[in-house]
């Protein structure tokens, strides 16, 4: 999309005239000391432990302040941080002990929107997003703990057009700088972005960035292809700029749903997903380019809600009843795959959200999970819920994997093993003395696939890509053809090799037999053994004399030229 332009409906792009870099200085001048007691800086690195093989979901929490409603009723607060990465729940209850869980951050009630975005592994999902993964962030918690402060910041900052370099703005603004950073980094890749922003309300999922879809809602499908839950007719934005980025998050925070409650007076009456696609370009090698899909997913959860407390009646309750079926659902999911031992069926098709969320949970994705609390006694029980699903989350493993385009992947493995075989059959045939290059044609050139420009891959038309694919394989099995034919005559000339020692031995022994009858001999005087006369590496080849009965002259008893010219071949 250009900039300042508005082809569907998004508002006009201001420009901000401001560089990433007075983000983070405003920032850390903003919040103070508070930070450095606000979060447990012990187990910062464990949220950059993220690696390719198997992975436990990253689990964070986050500590709202106490509101001025709380703060008026003299509520206590009922959380304790002794560090490492724990949180302890103290009940009050009578009999009741305290409760302590552990996770991998916990970010205290001072900890600033700066802190979330350094610490949380935000940052390595999004290099792992560039890298091709397939990453999600998401907010789990009670109505009114903190999802959407955490991620778009307080209500209405987003949708006022307000400065990305605000020190309020939460985690997607933040992260959509980094991510251009990140792109900016790597100026030998080519990169594409392309957002998308939906809500899933009341089962219903409509497009954000689209609301006409709220009266026809979009339909979720599996793909047999990518083995995923998708949207259908799913708007997408290409986002060249960062401010197009921004355009998408105004005009889906616009439009996606928000109520009033007794708990909060903005409330998400919807989940949204705010997907962003990176597709990277990058040379592999000399001849070939391969592309990466990597996705960043926000996901702001709607709020779990007691509707007692919430005093919700009609609409709202209606809202309120589907907000916690999702969940329950989304709760059963992450019940099951924390169970290692007895994973059974997962129930992703019972709603909309988790079929959504499925590649996250249990996929090839990398998934970190913020849990939001409330640090009041009134909230005891949600919070406590809250930590047991997010100690649940904890458990979950999956298995990132680099997407790639199959096109590709197949050119660049076809690729690699024809310049494997290449180099082994070099090697064997300098070893072997053999001059024949099997890959040849009658007329001595190599048949190889026509080199193709870097970058011009995803220009050739379907027909000549078929074609450059099955010149490789063509090449592929020439090589191997030739690697077979090279290792046969390798064997073949390690078994001449090993008959010719034998012959050598037999050869050698007689010859001793010969001697010792010269030595018994009273007219031939006497020879030492040959093994004796310091000739250890003597062969067959060699031309070995006895002295004649009269010691004038030297007589050769034998020699095998024919074996003299194999061995040395062989011994080379
Ligand atoms: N860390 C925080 N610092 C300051 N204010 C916060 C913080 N977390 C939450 N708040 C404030 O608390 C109120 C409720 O937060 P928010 O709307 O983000 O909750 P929520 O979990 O998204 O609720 P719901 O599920 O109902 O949408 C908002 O006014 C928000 O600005």
């Amino acid at each position: 999309m250009v900039k300042g332009t508005s082809s569907f409906g998004l508002p006009l792009i201001k420009n901000w005239g401001r560089d990433d870099d007075s983000l983070q200085s405003r920032s850390r001048n903003g919040s103070g000391s508070s930070r450095a007691a606000s979060l447990d800086r012990s187990t910062r690195g464990s949220n950059t432990t993220l690696n390719s093989d198997e992975d436990n979901i990253n689990v964070v929490i986050r500590i709202r302040p106490m509101n001025d409603k709380e703060k008026s009723c003299g509520e206590k607060q009922i959380l304790e941080f002794p560090g490492k990465g724990q949180v302890i729940c103290h009940t009050d209850a009578p009999g009741q002990k305290s409760k302590v869980f552990s996770y991998n951050v916990v970010f205290e009630p001072a900890a600033t929107q700066e802190d979330v975005l350094e610490y949380c592994g935000i940052k390595r999902l999004l290099e792992m997003a560039v890298e091709g993964f397939s990453c999600t962030a998401f907010c789990y918690g009670q109505t009114g703990s903190g999802k959407t402060h955490t991620l778009t910041g307080p209500p209405g900052l987003v949708e006022s057009g307000a400065s990305p370099y605000s020190p309020e703005h939460g985690l997607v603004v933040r992260s959509f700088v980094y991510l251009f950073r990140l792109i900016q980094e790597r100026p030998e890749s080519h990169f594409i972005l392309k957002a998308s922003f939906l809500e899933i309300y009341n089962e219903k999922v409509i497009d954000l960035l689209n609301p006409g879809t709220a009266r026809k809602p979009l339909q979720v499908r599996w793909s047999k292809d990518s083995r995923s839950f998708y949207v259908e007719n799913l708007f997408t934005v290409d986002c060249e700029e960062l401010d197009d980025l921004f355009a998408v998050l105004e005009e889906g925070m616009r439009n996606r749903s928000v109520g009033s409650h007794a708990m909060n007076a903005h409330s998400s009456r919807s989940h949204t997903v705010l997907s962003v696609r990176v597709r990277r370009e990058l040379r592999a090698d000399a001849s070939v380019t391969c592309a990466t899909h990597g996705k960043i997913n926000f996901v702001d959860l709607a709020g779990s809600e007691m509707t007692k407390r919430t005093q919700s009646t009609g609409k709202t309750l209606e809202e309120a009843n589907n907000i916690n079926r999702s969940l329950m659902v989304l709760g059963y999911c992450i019940a099951q795959l924390s169970d290692g031992k007895k994973r059974g069926h997962i129930p992703y098709r019972d709603s909309k959200l988790t079929k959504l969320l499925a590649d996250s949970l249990a996929g090839n994705g990398v998934t970190l999970m913020i849990a939001c609390i409330a640090p009041t006694k009134s909230n005891i029980s949600e919070t406590i819920n809250t930590l047991r699903y997010a100690a649940r989350a904890k458990k979950i493993k999956s298995k990132p994997i680099v997407k790639m385009d199959a096109r590709d992947a197949l050119i660049l493995s076809l690729k690699r093993e024809v310049d494997v075989l290449h180099a082994e059959n070099q090697h064997l045939r300098t070893a072997l003395h053999v001059q024949t290059d099997y890959n040849m044609d009658s007329f001595g050139s190599r048949r190889s696939p026509a080199h193709v420009e870097p970058n011009k891959l995803y220009q050739l038309p379907p027909s000549e890509l078929v074609e450059l694919i099955q010149l490789h394989m063509a090449e592929g099995s020439a090589l191997r053809a030739e690697n077979a034919e090279l290792f046969g005559l390798r064997d073949q000339l390690l078994r001449d090799q090993e008959l010719l020692s034998r012959e050598n031995e037999r050869l050698l022994k007689k010859l001793e037999d010969v001697n010792s009858v010269c030595v018994r001999s009273p007219i031939i005087h006497a020879r030492p053994a040959y093994s004796d006369s310091g000739a250890s590496g003597i062969g067959i080849g060699s031309s070995i004399g006895i002295s004649s009965g009269s010691g004038s002259g030297e007589t050769n008893i034998w020699t095998n030229p024919a074996a003299t010219s194999a061995g040395s071949k062989i011994g080379r």
